[in-house]
């Protein structure tokens, strides 16, 4: 797995077009937030075997940043070896119960969907970190 963890003053995006025939049916296709953690995560092959890490860090990360909302954003352009969709799906789906089990605040954004967005990186030193995962 891939991380960008990024801190933000605002964060919003707008689900426009299905982009995989297994993309989520989403009622909410828009999302707005502030001083959170923004996730983007590229999800690779046997990444279930990494999430205890992934979790690990992003919950280190949120308390550095005494922050406790995380937006956790599929992304697939973080890597080239990506996981298959219906794999990718469950990962985050897993990732997303295990940061809720650990008291965080998770919105996850839709899976299989073009999205538009707006950022507002807080630019400070720990604003920006990203992480590699190896199973
Ligand atoms: N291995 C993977 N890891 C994370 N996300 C993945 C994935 N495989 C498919 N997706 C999701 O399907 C959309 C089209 O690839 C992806 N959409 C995106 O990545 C948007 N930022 C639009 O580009 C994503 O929602």
């Amino acid at each position: 797995m891939k991380i960008l963890m990024l801190h933000v003053d605002d964060f919003s995006y707008e689900a426009k077009k299905k982009a995989i025939k297994s993309a989520e049916n989403v009622s909410q296709k828009s999302y707005s937030t502030s001083n959170a953690l923004v996730v983007f995560a590229t999800v690779e092959p046997n990444d279930s075997k990494v999430l205890d890490d992934v979790v690990k860090d992003i919950v280190e990360q949120l308390n550095r940043l005494k922050v406790n909302e995380v937006v956790l954003y599929p992304y697939a352009h973080l890597s080239s070896t990506l996981a298959k969709p219906g794999e990718a799906i469950k990962v985050l789906l897993k990732l997303e119960e295990m940061l809720k089990e650990k008291g965080v605040k998770v919105h996850r954004a839709p899976f299989g969907w073009y999205k538009s967005f707006q950022i507002k990186c807080k630019g400070h030193p720990l604003a920006e970190l990203s992480k590699r995962y190896s199973p």
